[in-house]
């Protein structure tokens, strides 16, 4: 709102009050001076119409006799000069009015003619036109002040004279007016008087009203400073005001701006979470949770018909070989190859989740039936036949997968789940790389796990777990060079369960500890019974799990054994596989020191693993034995294979040994191409101490080729 002090121009109150006070002060003053001029002259009037008033009376009384007679001469006028004119009666008003201010009386008759004068020329003049006449024939007194520059007296010529002039009506004795007297009184004193009095006044009112007026200009001018101050003061609050508004808006806007982005920046980072917390931070697809909720929402559909929605438990088989082996850079590099083809290979509207490590999970949504969830688990274990490139690296892989079918196998999230996990694990159990419907059975199976492994640990207390022993055999002595320890479990009522049951059990439950020590323990002690009754085995091989080599005390333990059973180190030969050294933390750190206490050590299975060279060269091994399923290709086209790893093996100063020899083509081959030690069904099975002793005690020394 624009007003004085933001206007911009500032109120020139001093000039304007200045102006106005002058104005007014010298109007009051003009009013005061005229009205006084007016009361005093009205007094005047007043003053001299009662002297009038009253001379008329003294005249009534003395002379009005001596011109009553005149009055019948008012239609006359010739005449009436006659005898008013006379010199007595003019005599006679002198005379009366002699002491007087007088300076000249007329009288009129009431038709207006002038009946007499001091100054004889007016006699029989008309004088009705005259206002005071009018009024004093009419009963009124009227007087009036006019100033004359020169006037005829009664016996002289006055000059600059105020003269008030009287009417005042002449009545008879019954007092009936019957003319006017005119009374002229030399007032010029009086007015002299009045107008000295009255300039006095009037100078002191000046006076007073200049003074007033000072007082007031001092104080508006003080006061005109004063808001002239507080003006600029005011307009100086404005303007810091106006600017401290003006940074505070800008401040706010900024502020606005800043709160904008970070609600912004808020509204991202929570996007971000909520993206976080539903996805899979390596591959970019929905996370279990997300899965799960999704999941949730499908099977909440009322009476979802059977195999209308399937569910596909992918895993990757011996995935943790490639983590194990290559790398976790690799490895995921890998998941994320394999999250990208199982994406593609998918539709849009299917739903691809990582549940954690290799597993995925594929909900299929709105099949046709039952044989489409197959169809598509064929499509994904095809897309696995090309190898995925990582790191220019051709990596072959494939995968296992189970099938549950809402409604039928499960109708909540974790029924379906755990139902396609077991199918899955049925497939894995089927040799991989396949997939699996679940079925009831397969969940009395997964039971039937849980069951053994109670019976396992029971088997571990009673002491059922007993060693059967294989020969080794050097291939080109046929000489017994060696015996493996095999692990054997019969159970009172189950009879004998075959190792590839209850060691993967073992290992998943973590039994196979105590189970590894029974067996390293049972070993040594037949291998020192044995050398006690004279049967000198040269060495005994015992297989080595991960759990086993994670122990930190367990080149310790070992030593303890080898004290207690006065055996030698080198009397111990102990088997790991690539992947238990690759699973096991600080493996490279007890395998050395297992080997500096003399300790032989063994690569089992070898070539199933993803163990590169390098690797394998700073491992403290001694002998590397060819997996069984290298031995198989003998004869089939994958010698080739053989001679590699002999070639390999004899690189690197290694003996080797030949696992799962049957036949005797196979047998010469290995001799051939160079193995040192044979093992396998061609010369024994694995055989019970008394058993292996009494077939192989004499073999010591006799070479025996099968
Ligand atoms: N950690 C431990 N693992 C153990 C222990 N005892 C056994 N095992 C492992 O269990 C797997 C199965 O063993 P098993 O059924 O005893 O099979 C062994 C041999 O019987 C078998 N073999 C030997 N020769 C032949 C043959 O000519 N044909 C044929 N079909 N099978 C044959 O091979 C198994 C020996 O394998 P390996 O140990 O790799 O030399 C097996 O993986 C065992 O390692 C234990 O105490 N601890």
């Amino acid at each position: 709102m624009r007003n004085l002090f933001t206007s911009g121009r500032p109120f020139r109150l001093v000039p304007y009050f200045f102006l106005l006070s002058l104005l007014l002060m010298a109007g009051a003053t003009v009013l005061m001076a005229g009205y006084l001029r007016h009361y005093s002259s009205e007094q005047l009037l007043k003053l001299e119409k009662s002297r009038a008033a009253s001379l008329m009376q003294i005249f009534e009384n003395s002379l009005w006799a001596d011109f009553r007679p005149l009055l019948p001469l008012a239609k006359d006028p010739a005449k009436l000069k006659q005898v008013a004119g006379q010199p007595r009666l003019r005599e006679a008003v002198i005379r009366l009015m002699s002491g007087t201010d007088v300076i000249r009386v007329k009288m009129y008759a009431l038709n207006g003619v002038t009946l007499f004068s001091t100054d004889p020329k007016q006699i029989g003049e008309d004088e009705n036109d005259d206002e005071g006449y009018r009024h004093a024939s009419a009963g009124t007194p009227a007087s009036e002040l006019v100033h004359s520059h020169s006037i005829d007296a009664f016996e002289r010529t006055l000059t600059d004279r105020d003269i008030i002039s009287t009417y005042v009506p002449m009545h008879d004795p019954a007092g009936k007016i019957e003319g006017v007297l005119e009374i002229y009184l030399d007032a010029t004193s009086f007015v002299v008087d009045s107008d000295r009095q009255l300039r006095w006044v009037t100078l002191a009112i000046c006076a007073l009203m200049a003074v007033l007026f000072l007082a007031q200009m001092l104080v508006v001018r003080l006061a005109g400073r004063i808001i002239d101050r507080q003006a600029a003061a005011l307009s100086e609050t404005n303007r810091e005001l106006d600017n401290r508004v003006a940074a505070r808006t800008s401040e706010l806007a900024n502020a606005n701006v800043r709160l904008k982005g970070e609600i912004q920046e808020r509204r991202r980072a929570e996007e971000r979470l909520d993206h976080l917390a539903h996805h899979d931070p390596l591959t970019g697809l929905p996370n279990r949770l997300l899965f799960q909720k999704r999941l949730s929402r499908a099977l909440s559909v009322p009476n979802l018909p059977a195999y209308k929605l399937a569910m596909l438990f992918i895993d990757l088989d011996r995935f943790k070989d490639v983590n194990d082996t290559l790398g976790h850079f690799i490895g995921d590099q890998l998941l994320n190859a394999v999250a990208a083809r199982l994406a593609d290979g998918m539709r849009a509207e299917d739903m691809l989740a990582r549940l954690g490590g290799d597993e995925f999970i594929c909900v299929l949504e709105n099949i046709a039936n039952r044989d489409v969830a197959a169809d598509v688990a064929g499509k994904l274990l095809a897309l696995f036949q090309q190898p995925f490139c990582i790191n220019g690296n051709d990596l072959y892989l494939s995968a296992s997968i189970g099938i549950s079918f809402a409604s039928h196998d499960g109708a909540d999230v974790d029924t379906l789940l755990r139902h396609a996990d077991i199918a899955m694990y049925a497939a894995k159990s089927a040799g991989r790389n396949r997939c699996q419907h679940y079925t009831p059975q397969m969940s009395a199976e997964a039971e039937q796990r849980v069951v053994l492994e109670r019976q396992l640990r029971q088997a571990l207390e009673n002491d059922e777990i007993t060693a059967h022993y294989q020969p080794q055999v050097n291939a080109a002595t046929g000489r017994l060079v060696g015996a493996e320890a095999l692990a054997r479990w019969r159970h009172p009522t189950l009879g004998m369960v075959p190792p590839s049951r209850f060691i993967p059990i073992a290992e998943e439950c973590g039994l196979i500890v105590p189970l590894g020590d029974q067996i390293l323990e049972k070993s040594l002690r037949q291998l020192e019974s044995w050398r006690r009754d004279g049967f000198e085995l040269p060495s005994i091989s015992v297989n080595l799990s991960t759990r086993q080599l994670e122990r930190q005390d367990f080149p310790q333990h070992v030593a303890r054994l080898l004290q207690r059973y006065q055996l030698q180190p080198s009397d111990l030969e102990l088997e790991i596989t690539e992947s238990v050294i690759m699973e096991a933390d600080n493996a490279v750190n007890i395998l050395a020191e297992l080997r500096a206490l003399g300790i032989r050590l063994s690569i089992d299975d070898f070539g199933t693993g993803y163990s590169s060279l390098s690797y394998l060269r700073q491992l403290p091994v001694q002998v590397l034995k060819i997996d069984r399923s290298f031995i198989l290709g003998i004869g089939k086209g994958g010698e080739a294979i053989v001679h590699a790893i002999l070639a390999l093996s004899s690189n690197l100063g290694l003996e080797t040994v030949a696992e799962g020899v049957e036949e005797p083509y196979q047998l010469e081959f290995l001799r051939a191409a160079g193995c040192h030690v044979i093992q396998g069904f061609l010369y024994s099975r694995p055989l019970q101490e008394e058993a292996f002793a009494s077939d192989w005690r004499e073999r010591l020394h006799t070479p025996a080729h099968p």
